[in-house]
């Protein structure tokens, strides 16, 4: 199978069966055993036709309107094409157009590769149809950057017209590939020395001091990594750790854990002294954790499969020193990495999702010692999940409260962004995941 074949494969796995657009990939880059050019092809097709979902529907409607009705496959077809004529320079109209006529003559029959190559032919020919046709701005801005209606209002509503406009466009940017220094194996010098004797192009990261950034290439893919040095995680992210503060010989409770990017790295900040409880509600997500605390070379993380909205049916009262609870979210801020998501989570998972975290929260507030802090975090930009989240759960706690150390322990240019014990980041402040994280006390 050809790269544009295996392109269409892996989006209609994607739409049709709910995949996750990474590992639908890294699978079909395994199957057709893509070289390291095709891989990337094959990656940027993907990645910029679910990303630009909604313009390229928008661009191909008029040219579709005596269509009778398309089978999905060819309508994702008539997608990655035009994506390609559109948005890649390297590629040739004519080759890309070619290449999908030849798909749909292997796929269906010569009427289907005629409407193909009649389509993509006559858009070629008379360009594409203008987004000022749009006047309302918020639904121009919404099929300009491909994200559904209801979420570009609702973050306009959050976020005022001009925050959400630059956030949608930074969701169609690749994400930074970047990595944190396991600093008890390595300083991020001796990493980054490692990397570039390996041939890869590394720097340190621009937010987070432990990070290192791959300008091209896999970190996963690296000898540094297999040595435990490295673990995957975006900067935004690795900002928990540091909100949290564990202090060595500490006893930890990391409510939601898997796959292990945050626990690891609370027990590196411990020196690997101390015990990390790490709680993760799926079995075999747990067994990723024990996985990347081996690899690390970690003992003092204990892994334990269990629904953290009953925690207390394990813990006592009053037994942990820190707990963080890095809630499960709609995942609006890594848009960038998992663009499906912006297409298939609506209103409602908001709702349900709201619920869990009030209810790990509420089982997690009787473990914590009196004095104790507890991080609260998310992946998210929705407000109901972030702030309104947190205010609710101290309007039913009042042994809870905002602390101010939140911005001593951030790096010095997100400090200006914290606001009294909350940090929103949004993934244009600083080229990282939009992230939310809270830092809560419990009074003496
Ligand atoms: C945001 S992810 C955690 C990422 C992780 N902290 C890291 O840094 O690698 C949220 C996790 O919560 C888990 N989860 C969802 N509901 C849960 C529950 N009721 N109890 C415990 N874990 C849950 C999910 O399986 C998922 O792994």
């Amino acid at each position: 199978m050809n790269v544009r074949e295996l392109a269409l494969e892996t989006l209609l796995a994607i739409e049709q069966q709910g995949a996750y657009s990474h590992l639908e990939l890294n699978e079909a880059i395994r199957k057709g055993r893509l070289d390291g050019r095709d891989a990337a092809l094959l990656t940027e097709i993907v990645y910029g036709t679910v990303q630009r979902r909604d313009t390229l529907d928008y661009y191909l409607a008029p040219f579709l309107r005596k269509a009778r009705r398309l089978e999905p496959w060819v309508r994702m077809l008539l997608r990655l094409t035009l994506y390609q004529m559109v948005y890649l320079d390297r590629v040739p109209d004519h080759a890309a157009i070619f290449e999908a006529v030849e798909i749909a003559k292997r796929r269906g029959h010569r009427g289907i590769a005629s409407l193909v190559n009649g389509v993509l032919r006559t858009i070629g020919r008379e360009g594409l149809p203008s987004l000022e046709a749009i006047h309302d701005s918020g639904k121009r801005l919404a099929v300009a950057t491909s994200h559904p209606e209801w979420l570009v209002r609702r973050w306009i509503g959050q976020y005022g017209f001009e925050e959400t406009a630059r956030m949608c466009e930074t969701n169609l940017r690749p994400p930074q590939s970047t990595a944190r220094v396991n600093r008890l194996r390595a300083t991020v010098e001796e990493a980054l020395d490692r990397l570039r004797a390996e041939g890869m192009a590394a720097a340190p990261g621009h937010l987070a001091p432990e990070a290192v950034r791959a300008e091209k290439g896999n970190l996963a893919h690296t000898q540094a990594f297999r040595a435990g040095l490295l673990t995957i995680q975006d900067e935004s992210s690795m900002l928990v750790a540091r909100a949290l503060d564990p202090a060595p010989g500490e006893r930890v409770l990391d409510c939601c854990a898997a796959p292990g990017g945050k626990t690891t790295h609370i027990a590196e900040r411990m020196g690997g002294r101390g015990e990390v409880v790490a709680v993760d509600v799926h079995e075999h997500k747990v067994k990723l954790i024990e996985q990347q605390a081996q690899r690390l070379g970690f003992r003092c993380i204990t892994p334990l499969a269990l629904d953290s909205r009953r925690l207390g049916e394990r813990f006592a009262p009053e037994s942990f020193d820190r707990i963080l609870v890095d809630a499960p979210c709609t995942g609006f801020g890594v848009i960038r990495r998992k663009p499906e998501i912006k297409y298939t989570k609506g209103k409602d998972d908001v709702a349900s999702l709201v619920a869990v975290q009030q209810a790990i929260l509420r089982a997690a507030a009787p473990l914590l010692k009196k004095g104790g802090v507890l991080v609260y975090s998310t992946c998210t930009i929705e407000r109901e999940e972030n702030e309104d989240a947190i205010a609710r759960f101290l309007a039913d706690h009042p042994d809870f409260a905002l602390d101010d150390r939140l911005a001593e322990r951030m790096p010095e240019p997100v400090r200006p962004r914290v606001r009294s014990g909350m940090l929103q980041l949004l993934p244009h402040y600083f080229d990282s995941d939009g992230f939310f994280i809270a830092l809560l006390r419990k009074k003496v």
